[in-house]
């Protein structure tokens, strides 16, 4: 057991999906995999391994903000020797070009964060999606939208303005968590990339209900599930 995960080794495969919500993780172990069952529960931070296609794959919850995966992403790779992780998450639309359900692959991650700035003493560093990763899920999803992220540490922004310059600057959607998610992948050499369903828009208003963000978005997973086990 690692200290937030009560999985013995062995029992998640290399191969991980991540929502934020750990009963999206229940709905989609439920509801995507074969013969799932829970490794951990531990502060209700969902997590399955059960089979897709015949492969092993394991899903975990990552509650929100990036300290939170940071957490259980670090314990992945340095505990469970997880080679991958795949964000399947929820954003908010910085743009008019993209509609609610639409989805976003993130190529690279912008944020507010004061992580990597802690990290990196000032310096700016890049958080970028696996290649291989980013190519094989926008084959699968050619209509989905491919770019960035704006990770931020404030779901009720208090400075919108800044946001909204990140969108000025080709930011998609904003969502919380795929910027430290590509840091620590890029720490451990390990792969990642994050998909997100658009579940409200910034500038339109609209938005989804809570319980759609845990048990409808299943186009992203089969996208992630596609391009983390090549189909
Ligand atoms: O739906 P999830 O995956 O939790 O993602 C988004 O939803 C949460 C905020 O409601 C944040 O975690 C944000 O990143
Ligand atoms: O972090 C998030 C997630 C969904 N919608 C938002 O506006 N922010």
């Amino acid at each position: 057991m690692s200290t937030h995960i009560g999985a013995e080794h062995g029992q998640i495969a290399p191969l991980v999906l991540m929502p934020g919500d750990p009963l999206r993780a229940r709905w989609i172990a439920e509801t995507h995999l074969e013969d799932a069952r829970c490794y951990s529960e531990v502060r209700g931070m969902y997590g399955y391994t059960g089979t897709w296609r015949g492969h092993p794959v394991s899903v975990q919850g990552s509650g929100m903000g990036q300290p939170s995966l940071a957490i259980y992403a670090h314990e992945l790779f340095a505990s469970y020797d997880v080679q991958a992780i795949i964000r399947v998450g929820s954003c908010g639309a910085l743009t008019e070009r993209l509609a609610l359900r639409d989805l976003v692959i993130a190529s690279g991650a912008c944020t507010d964060s004061s992580m990597n700035r802690i990290t990196f003493e000032g310096l700016d560093y890049a958080p970028v999606a696996d290649f291989g990763l980013l190519r094989d899920a926008a084959a699968a999803a050619p209509h989905a939208h491919v770019g960035l992220l704006m990770s931020s540490d404030s779901f009720y922004a208090t400075r919108p303005e800044l946001t909204a310059r990140m969108a000025e600057h080709g930011a998609l959607a904003v969502e919380m968590e795929a910027s430290a998610l590509y840091t620590l992948a890029a720490r451990h050499g390990r792969r990642a990339l994050a998909i997100c369903t658009v579940s409200d828009h910034i500038v339109t208003g609209e938005e989804t209900t809570a319980q759609e963000r845990e048990q409808t978005f299943g186009e992203m997973v089969e996208v992630a599930l596609t391009a983390g086990l090549g189909g």
